[in-house]
């Protein structure tokens, strides 16, 4: 595949940078382009509109620029839909929608546009034909038949998906029929996404960026990385996301999840439709939101908010053309001395239509003064006229205007202008300029361009906009606009009333709001700023990719193992050496909370810690008890509470705790603890010597996260404020420790502790760490890294030579690794517990380390040669250490092979 032009501009080293710099090249490039006109020759549409063919054609063949990326714009609808008017002849019309209408103002990009024509054409010849005729337009057709269109459109899409979305239940009568229709109509959703697939698969070349929009295809994006992991691929919703209680009502709820998060970034209108996405995925799928969007094994899908705008210098323009200029009088003529009031909108249940005219009735049978001084135009173009819903409200609203005009209306007027169809964009830019009041009552709307065009056109007479507060675009306008809940028609009616009677500097005040957030969040910066967050996101994934350590080469592992003569090997307990756990049972059922040791392991664990040349050692959070337990019948090492407690199993266990170490916050914190078990079902929590912790890993995972913000919050307000204490999270834990209490600052103390209790003689030549150790716990793999600096190096530290240290006591600082301050605050706590003698265990145990043994003079106790150190983390995404292993059966077949090569004391 030829690549493009595009080049992607250095790696930026801040996204804020990155964004910055976008913006200043946009605008510089406007600025190349000598003036703003010039900007048109390479959108869709001219300034003019394109109301046909040869138009629009010539606007669409623009140059290519080499500087433009080149962007897929993939919809279901393409911006133009065919009529077939002879065997190979086509007439294209503009669609009508805000999707379309948004996308039409994008200019920055080398766009194509990948959708379906709106018409059936089965035939070969008439197929290669209207490729043409789009092909000059730079659009690209998915020819669907009419069956698809009638399962995946007009079924799945429309009668299910829509309104689902748009928190509209399902008419009663027709709940059965769906659900029986359900599957073969997903069926047909899932093989229509395939189709725009396979169209975007055969025009894609390497760089594109590919932009899949709306709920038809939340498929694509998942057929798409299945096809190329490598394509840049987003996808943006352009209605509401439903809570997660409505969205769980489908029965391909987590199909569907899944789909979009095989894209790169998903976009949504407001902030609270992408956090109703993200908790449909915790909820739904259970996977770990986050505050950058859905990570799922490491693969992280960006989500966020992109608030849609419209080319408002478009519609400006357009208000001094002669031609809008000429209707704008006729309207104001044929209207005098009545205010106008104005809804434009698609015929469909989600826009409130008949709530309106219903809000319109109540308020002239309580105003009959404004009788014959107010008219109602509403423009509803007629939509999805094939799905038996929208065939239903076209009746009921042909009913209820029929009715109030005839009972409001004279002889020479009627207060309800009803009008089933679109309008071209002259005719609606007069329209909009023209009236007093505009009413847009939609139940809930993805956002609604409608009341954006509206301001845009409003410069002169500074009409008002009643909004509903369930559209989109009341976040956006809701400063100026009267925001109203279009289910309360006593509300409307009211609000009504107050417009028209609103006073004109009210009018101008809200106007300005309104105005200038409609000016500058055009759709030209919606679309740049998702590409440009696209690529963004691209580079950091790829940036993170590069911090995933590889898989342990299992063979490379255990040819060492077997060629070395003094090994260490050093295991995690929970997550390492336990059975998984993935939170619920089935049914809901709690899985057994006590920690075991995975079957599969017991045997290869015995052979190992059998073997002369091996010492292992299981280091773990968990308590003395639970070690004791699971591990007492091998011959190990086992390192309780974060190493701070250690022993042999034939020997008693020894401390490591400093005497004076404060413990007096546990109980304050332990009451906290307590409080938020009780309220979280399914919480628990374990009071350890040193610290404590609670699990919520077989909680509701969101409800979970939830109560342990507010744990934190209660934590750091009170018990917390002043103790010296590290409070660590984990994925589902928060545990609250002591400072100083880590694995890494653990680690060198034990190693002192082996090499003198076994008199080592020769270096430690293999060490094998495995663990699903929390970040904080992670600096135990650096600890044995060959190639750190040497004033911190640990192979300086665990150099246990007398010569070499200054005092006699063996100065095993804790971790050379992180920032200064992480060095100084362990530092800080071995000092502590270097320095204070008074505990017969503290010293019991400095004094072995004291007198450790050394080695022969000068040398080392670790020699690994650099690559006979295999540092594992399991299931991590990222990790300092060196390997992954991603499952206990990794594990369990690790440790079997070196079980395999290992010998038995009497060989
Ligand atoms: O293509 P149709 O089935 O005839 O429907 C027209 C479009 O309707 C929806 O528009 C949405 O997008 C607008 C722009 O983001 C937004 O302002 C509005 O609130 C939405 O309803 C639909 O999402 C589009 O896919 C359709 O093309
Ligand atoms: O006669 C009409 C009526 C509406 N529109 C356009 O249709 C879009 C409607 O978008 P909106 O976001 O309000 O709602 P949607 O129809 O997409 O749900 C707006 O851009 C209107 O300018 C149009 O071109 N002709």
């Amino acid at each position: 595949m030829p690549g493009n032009n595009y080049c992607p501009p250095l790696t930026p080293r801040s996204r804020l940078e990155r964004l910055l710099r976008e913006r200043e090249l946009r605008k510089s490039s406007r600025y190349i382009d000598g003036n703003k006109d010039a900007e048109y020759n390479d959108s869709f549409i001219s300034e003019n509109d394109v109301q046909n063919e040869e138009e629009f054609a010539e606007t669409a063949v623009a140059d290519e620029r080499p500087r433009k990326q080149r962007l897929l714009v993939v919809a279901n609808r393409l911006p133009v839909s065919a009529v077939r008017e002879g065997v190979d002849s086509y007439h294209l019309e503009i669609s009508v929608g805000g999707l379309v209408s948004a996308l039409l103002g994008v200019k920055e990009f080398d766009t194509r546009w990948i959708g379906w024509a709106g018409v059936n054409v089965p035939d070969e010849v008439g197929q290669r034909a209207l490729t043409k005729a789009l092909a000059e337009m730079r659009c690209i057709p998915v020819f669907l038949d009419e069956e698809i269109v009638n399962e995946y459109y007009n079924g799945y899409c429309n009668n299910i998906l829509w309104p689902l979305f748009h928190y509209l239940g399902l008419p009663q009568e027709d709940r059965l029929a769906t659900t029986r229709s359900f599957q073969t109509q997903f069926d047909a959703y899932k093989k229509a996404n395939q189709m725009f697939a396979d169209v975007v698969n055969k025009h894609y070349e390497d760089g594109d960026v590919v932009w899949c929009h709306d709920y038809h295809l939340m498929f694509l994006p998942r057929c798409l990385k299945e096809y190329n992991d490598k394509m840049k691929v987003g996808w943006f919703l352009h209605t509401p996301f439903p809570s997660s209680e409505i969205h769980r009502t489908l029965p391909s709820r987590s199909e569907l999840l899944r789909s979009v998060l095989a894209a790169d970034l998903v976009g949504f209108h407001t902030y609270d439709y992408a956090r109703h996405f993200v908790s449909a995925c915790t909820r739904i799928l259970g996977i770990e939101g986050t505050p950058e969007g859905v990570e799922d094994q490491g693969k992280l899908t960006r989500v966020a908010a992109f608030p849609i705008g419209i080319d408002s210098e478009r519609f400006i323009r357009a208000l001094d053309l002669p031609e809008v200029q000429n209707r704008m009088k006729e309207l104001k003529e044929r209207f005098a001395g009545r205010k106008v009031m104005l809804g434009v909108d698609r015929l469909d249940m989600i826009k409130g239509i008949p709530q309106k005219i219903l809000a319109f009735e109540k308020f002239l049978e309580e105003n009959s003064h404004w009788r014959d001084k107010v008219v109602l135009l509403q423009i509803a173009v007629p939509t999805r006229t094939n799905v038996p819903e929208y065939q239903k409200l076209t009746s009921q609203v042909h009913e209820i205007v029929g009715r109030i005009n005839g009972r409001f209306g004279t002889l020479t007027a009627v207060p309800i202008h009803h009008l089933d169809r679109s309008l071209d964009f002259h005719a609606l830019c007069a329209l909009y300029a023209a009236t007093d009041v505009a009413l847009v009552t939609s139940l809930r709307d993805g956002m609604n361009l409608v009341s954006y065009e509206f301001v845009a056109c409003q410069a002169s007479k500074k009409g008002v906009l009643i909004l509903s507060e369930f559209a989109g675009a009341a976040q956006s306008l809701g400063a100026g606009a009267i925001l109203v809940n279009p289910w309360n028609i006593t509300e409307v009616a009211a609000s009504i009333g107050y417009a028209l009677d609103m006073p004109a500097d009210e009018r101008e005040k809200r106007h300005q709001f309104n105005f200038k957030h409609v000016t500058t969040h055009t759709s030209q910066e919606w679309a740049a700023t998702f590409v440009s967050e696209l690529n963004d996101t691209i580079v950091e994934a790829q940036l993170r990719t590069r911090q995933v350590p590889p898989l342990l080469p299992n063979k490379v592992a255990v040819d060492c193992y077997s060629k070395s003569n003094n090994r260490l090997i050093i295991l995690g307990f929970n997550a390492t050496l336990t059975e998984p756990v993935d939170g619920l049972g089935s049914g809901g059922q709690i899985k057994e909370l006590e920690l075991k040791v995975h079957p599969d392991l017991k045997e290869p664990l015995k052979k190992l810690s059998d073997d002369p040349k091996t010492t292992i050692v299981v280091l773990s959070g968990s308590g003395r008890a639970v070690l004791d337990k699971n591990f007492g019948e091998y011959n190990m090492w086992l390192a309780a509470e974060n190493g701070m407690f250690l022993r042999l199993t034939s020997s008693e266990w020894m401390t490591t705790m400093p005497e004076n170490l404060n413990m007096d916050w546990v109980d304050s914190v332990k009451h906290v603890f307590e409080y938020f078990t009780e309220r979280t079902p399914r919480s628990h929590f374990e009071l350890r010597e040193t610290s404590i912790i609670w699990n919520y890993k077989y909680a509701d995972v969101e409800f979970g996260r939830l109560q342990a913000k507010d744990l934190l919050q209660h934590l750091w307000t009170g018990p917390i404020s002043n103790a010296s204490l590290d409070v660590v999270q984990g994925g589902r834990s928060v545990e609250v420790r002591a400072v100083g209490v880590s694995k890494g600052a653990a680690i060198d103390r034990i190693l002192g502790e082996i090499v003198h209790n076994k008199g080592m003689k020769e270096p430690i030549d293999y060490v094998l760490c495995i663990g699903h150790f929390l970040a904080k716990d992670e600096d135990v793999y650096k600890f044995f890294e060959p190639e750190l600096p040497s004033e911190s190096s640990p192979m300086a530290r665990a150099m246990i030579s007398n010569s070499y240290r200054p005092s006699s006591l063996p100065r095993f600082s804790a971790s050379k690794s992180g920032s200064k301050a992480s060095h100084y605050k362990k530092q800080r706590s071995l000092s502590n517990i270097e320095i204070d003698r008074a505990s017969d265990r503290a010293s019991a145990w400095r004094q072995t380390g004291r007198d450790r043994i050394s080695l022969n003079e000068g040398s080392s106790v670790l020699d690994l040669k650099g690559d006979n150190y295999f540092s594992c983390a399991v299931a991590r995404k990222r990790s300092s250490a060196r390997y992954l292993l991603k499952t206990s059966h990794d594990i369990v077949s690790l440790l079997s092979d070196l079980a395999d090569h290992s010998s038995s004391p009497s060989t």
